[in-house]
């Protein structure tokens, strides 16, 4: 594990009953970075999310963040930690506020006025104190990433933090992700299943197709003689493809 590495991932593998899954999968997130987990529905994306936080284990390989083993050294390695995996669920009855006031019992030490300060982060500081089943779809988002950065972590892993928003929702959430890498240095690993929106906002990105990692890299580099993204992604996977129909 490299000193500039904020997760290393190392050949891990997990096969569930019916045969699916993610298999040997290695890739290394630096810190600052932006990382994209770019993949078709069913790719394995949101498994390998799981597996990095814990929601899941795998059968194989082992998983470095910020130098922690999360197998072996759990906690150290999910202390720098926030994500929203799967669900964005609030509390509908309850504020924004409210809500982050619950989440925030989970921590011991938070400074006062934290609250308002992700509230902030996140562009909901006008809305903090009216009932979540008010807010939009984008709100809502924004405030799950809000609860996600409560403890101040250092690397924020977001499964498709897009996902059906509309435009206007998929701007605000985008903006606010850059803002918090660039301006308090966050890392983040972010899946999404929609291409163009990852070369708006990721570094770095990483193709599963399959359960397989087939291709990562700066986009820059990924794209030779002005290919497009998705050019590039069709003729990644064609390999793939082919070799399925030959099994
Ligand atoms: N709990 C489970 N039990 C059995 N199979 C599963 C389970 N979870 C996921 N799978 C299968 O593993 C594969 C990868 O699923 P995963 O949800 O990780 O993909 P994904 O890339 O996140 O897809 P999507 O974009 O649709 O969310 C799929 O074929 C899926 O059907």
């Amino acid at each position: 594990m490299t000193e500039q590495a904020a997760m290393t991932i190392a050949h891990i593998s997990k096969t569930y009953k019916n045969g699916r899954g993610v298999r040997d999968v290695s890739l290394s997130v630096n810190k600052g970075e932006i990382f994209g987990l770019f993949g078709p529905n069913g790719s394995g994306k949101t498994t390998l999310l799981k597996i990095m936080t814990g929601l899941c284990t795998a059968d194989e390989g082992a998983i470095h963040i910020f130098g922690h083993s999360i197998s072996e050294q759990f906690e150290g390695a999910m202390a720098k930690v926030g994500c929203v995996i799967e669900t964005a669920d609030a509390y509908e009855y309850m504020s924004g506020y409210a809500n982050l006031k619950l989440a925030s019992r989970f921590y011991n030490d938070l400074p006062s006025g934290r609250i308002e300060e992700v509230l902030e982060l996140v562009g909901l500081k006008a809305y903090g104190h009216e009932k979540v089943s008010g807010y939009s779809l984008g709100m809502k988002q924004r405030l799950a990433l809000a609860a996600a950065l409560i403890s101040n972590p250092k690397l924020i892993i977001l499964d498709e933090p897009t996902n059906g928003l509309d435009i206007e929702g998929i701007i605000s959430v985008r903006n606010v992700i850059l803002h918090l890498a660039e301006h308090q240095g966050m890392t983040f690993i972010i899946s999404s299943h929609m291409m163009s929106e990852m070369e708006l906002i990721c570094t770095r990105i990483g193709i599963l197709f399959g359960g397989q990692l087939i291709g990562q890299g700066e986009i820059g580099e990924l794209l030779e003689g002005g290919q497009t993204m998705e050019q590039y992604y069709l003729s990644a996977i064609q390999p793939f493809k082919e070799g399925a129909a030959h099994v």
